[in-house]
């Protein structure tokens, strides 16, 4: 099951659920502060632990937690930033019986656990805190965020005030969006997703592995997924694209334009008429997008795109050429980058996830807004955040071969969401394998070892 995703309005909504259902509010805070601490001691083994702990209830699941770690033979100290001041906060505290020091006398140790705010932030930290915050942080082996790094805007992903990094963050019920946004998502470390026994379904997500459908015993060329790549001025483009979607699983992939296709394999067909976009049935995708440049033939090749009749993927140049606030694109999947993004839909506001599904409403397409911290949106709410991606990603032609793999997924017949969000984590996890050096041709040749 791919992990829940709830902004901060939403997880109070279902913790209040929760709570009218006879779970109560110290039940819950037990739960989580039990679950904060079996992360610690599992991470980090028993030592000495501080624990900085806020005056609301991210605070309360500090002081929960400081018991069960004492439990667990660790030696606690808690810094108190302020008194504590919501109901179940108070209650934890009276509980504590260990160790306790002020924020100001708090001194590094090598476990250091972030319990002073959660998705409760309305500002940020003061600046005598988060550099107190940032140098514990950094003088301990094991730093830990309870629920989300201090400073951390729960919706946005913003950074209110400078946030350490992290080597990990638990967080409870569901993922919050700032665990999957830019700029806090490096600063998270690895999020662990505990349980306590919220109801937090959502059609908010973090993509998982995907589900690509196999191949039917009686399967052919045709039937596999019929590739249909438009190509421009810049073959390479083109030819890192169609690879890509041949060595997706598409049966037959077919490149449409006049340039010298280098690098191609020798199974991908060259040439054709547009007029057979339309005309043949068989084309389970067709991909406009990479490297067909901005002059009147790309015009072209879009128009022919647009009006075939068939599902499309839309890229790069063919983005630009689509002008800004396109409507009525059913049965597209657009990949913009965020400069794309910008000029595809101008006057948005909100937050990326709040502007991405936007876009999808207003476009009728799927919108993967890439990036660091990609999204995936359906104009019917659904909306996948990328897992984190390696940063050398980020390189010439990857975008390219992108549009390929989820071309191919769109073509074997999965839903138009499905194979974007499956396409986003494909090509995440062929970065991985491919390493820090890597260039865009060789997340094509990892893909086999990616779909086995
Ligand atoms: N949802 C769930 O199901 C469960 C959630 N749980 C936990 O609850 C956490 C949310 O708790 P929460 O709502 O009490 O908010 P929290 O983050 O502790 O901060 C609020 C306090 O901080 C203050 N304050 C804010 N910013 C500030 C700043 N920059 N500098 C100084 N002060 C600042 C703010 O004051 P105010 O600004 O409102 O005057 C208020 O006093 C959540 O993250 C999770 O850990 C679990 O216990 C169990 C189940
Ligand atoms: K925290």
């Amino acid at each position: 099951m791919p992990r829940p995703i709830l902004t901060a309005d939403r997880m109070r909504a279902a913790e209040q659920a929760a709570i009218e259902g006879g779970t109560s509010v110290e039940t819950l805070m037990d739960r989580a502060g039990t679950a904060l601490a079996e992360a610690v001691h599992r991470l980090a083994g028993t030592g000495d632990t501080l624990i900085l702990c806020g005056p609301g209830n991210n605070g309360g699941d500090g002081y929960v937690a400081g018991r069960k770690l004492v439990e667990r033979g660790h030696r606690v100290r808690v810094a108190a930033l302020a008194p504590p001041a919501s109901a179940a906060c108070v209650a934890a505290a009276s509980r504590w019986d260990g160790e306790t020091v002020t924020f100001e006398q708090a001194s590094p140790s090598p476990i250091l656990v972030d319990c002073l705010f959660g998705t409760g932030l309305t500002h940020g930290l003061e600046a005598t805190v988060s550099e107190r915050l940032s140098d514990l942080a950094k003088s301990a082996s094991s730093a830990i965020a309870c629920d989300l790094p201090s400073g951390v805007g729960s919706d946005d992903g913003r950074c209110l005030s400078p946030v350490p990094a992290f080597d990990m963050t638990v967080t409870f019920g569901a993922l919050k969006p700032a665990h999957r946004l830019m700029p806090a998502l490096p600063s998270m470390g690895r999020v662990v997703l505990a349980d306590i026994g919220i109801d937090a379904s959502s059609t908010w997500f973090e993509i998982g592995r995907p589900e690509v459908p196999a191949l039917a015993a009686a399967a052919h060329k045709y039937s596999r997924g019929y590739v249909a790549v438009l190509a421009g001025e810049m073959s390479g483009a083109a030819s890192l694209a169609a690879s890509a979607a041949a060595r997706s699983g598409a049966g037959y992939v077919r490149v449409i334009g006049d340039g010298l296709f280098q690098g191609l394999p020798a199974s991908v067909v060259v040439g054709g008429k547009l007029g057979l976009l339309a005309d043949d049935g068989r084309i389970g995708s067709v991909l406009i997008g990479p490297g067909v440049g901005r002059g009147a033939g790309a015009k072209a090749l879009l128009q022919a795109a647009l009006d075939c009749g068939k599902p499309l993927v839309l890229d790069a140049d063919a983005l630009n050429e689509l002008g800004a606030n396109p409507t009525g694109m059913s049965d597209a999947i657009l990949t913009p980058h965020a400069g794309e993004f910008a000029r595809l839909f101008p006057g948005l506001d909100g937050t990326k996830p709040e502007m991405t599904l936007q876009a999808a409403r207003n476009s009728g397409a799927i919108v993967v807004s890439k990036g660091p911290d990609t999204l995936v949106a359906s104009p019917d709410g659904r909306l996948g955040f990328a897992p984190p991606a390696p940063s050398w990603l980020a390189s010439a032609g990857t975008g390219d071969v992108l549009a390929g793999i989820i071309s191919a997924l769109r073509a074997r017949g999965m839903d138009a969401f499905d194979a974007a969000c499956a396409g986003v984590w494909i090509h995440g996890r062929a970065a991985e394998l491919a390493g820090p050096l890597m260039i865009a041709d060789d997340l094509i040749s990892e893909l086999p070892a990616v779909l086995a």
